[in-house]
């Protein structure tokens, strides 16, 4: 993202952001409450438009990408689904949808991915579980869980360990710390860093709308703590 800025109400809460994030990088997006994190990565996807500045991803507009298998995006909560209730099963195999097609349906490669999701946030027991009747942090878990059953390139995830349990917290680190290790791409929003603090390359501090800090954090420290 390129001097990136949002206007909302009128106000402006993005405020001329230029962020780029490397193949690889794991970028940790901090700040206090409001400061604009959620807008900058909804933003830097195409998520929410523009008022000035641009975005790109792998180098397109985010209305001429078509690739989007690659990117994973965890939003804050479970968005409600048209009244529908979906199972826990349901909405992580829709992390697959960018991966099938009309002549392609669901595979065992596909089912294979989404046992392996479930299993990663510890959620196998509860895959017949209505999502919305979980827990905050268990929801927070499908939606990790989604991500991680399409295989994106990138994870973009906003704040996945809000309301989550330390236990939970350290499991999505080891999963991340994998996915690092072959080379995923990882920008999480976060009100601090926790038992994720090992992995992060990169922090990006936000203020009023503002990057006020960029911190490159040692690559061997990255990968060995
Ligand atoms: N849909 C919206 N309509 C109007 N204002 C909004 C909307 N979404 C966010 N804002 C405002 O934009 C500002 C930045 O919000 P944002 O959610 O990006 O912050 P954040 O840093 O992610 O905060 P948090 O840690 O609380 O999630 C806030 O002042 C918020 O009130």
């Amino acid at each position: 993202m390129t001097g990136g800025q949002v206007r909302r109400d009128g106000r402006e809460v993005l405020a001329g952001v230029t962020l780029r994030v490397e193949a690889g990088d794991v970028v940790a997006v901090l700040g206090p409450n409001g400061a604009g994190k959620s807008t900058l990565v909804k933003a830097m996807l195409g998520l929410i438009p523009l008022a000035g500045g641009r975005t790109e991803i792998y180098g397109a507009q985010p209305s001429a990408f078509r690739d989007w298998k690659r990117i994973g995006y965890v939003p804050q909560r479970l968005p409600m689904g048209g009244g529908v209730p979906s199972t826990v099963r349901e909405v992580v195999s829709s992390g697959r949808v960018a991966r099938q097609s009309r002549w392609r349906p669901t595979s065992a490669a596909d089912r294979a991915a989404v046992d392996r999701a479930l299993e990663a946030v510890g959620l196998a027991d509860l895959a017949r579980e209505s999502a919305h009747l979980l827990s905050g942090g268990q929801q927070q878990r499908v939606l990790i869980a989604r991500a991680l059953a399409g295989e994106p390139d990138v994870f973009v995830m906003d704040e996945p360990t809000a309301g989550v349990d330390a236990g939970s917290q350290s499991a999505l680190a080891a999963t991340l710390r994998e996915l690092a290790g072959t080379g995923r791409t990882v920008v999480l929003v976060a009100h601090g860093l926790g038992p994720m603090a090992p992995l992060i390359t990169r922090t990006v501090e936000l203020e009023h709308g503002r990057v006020v800090r960029e911190t490159a954090l040692g690559e061997a420290m990255g990968k060995t703590a």
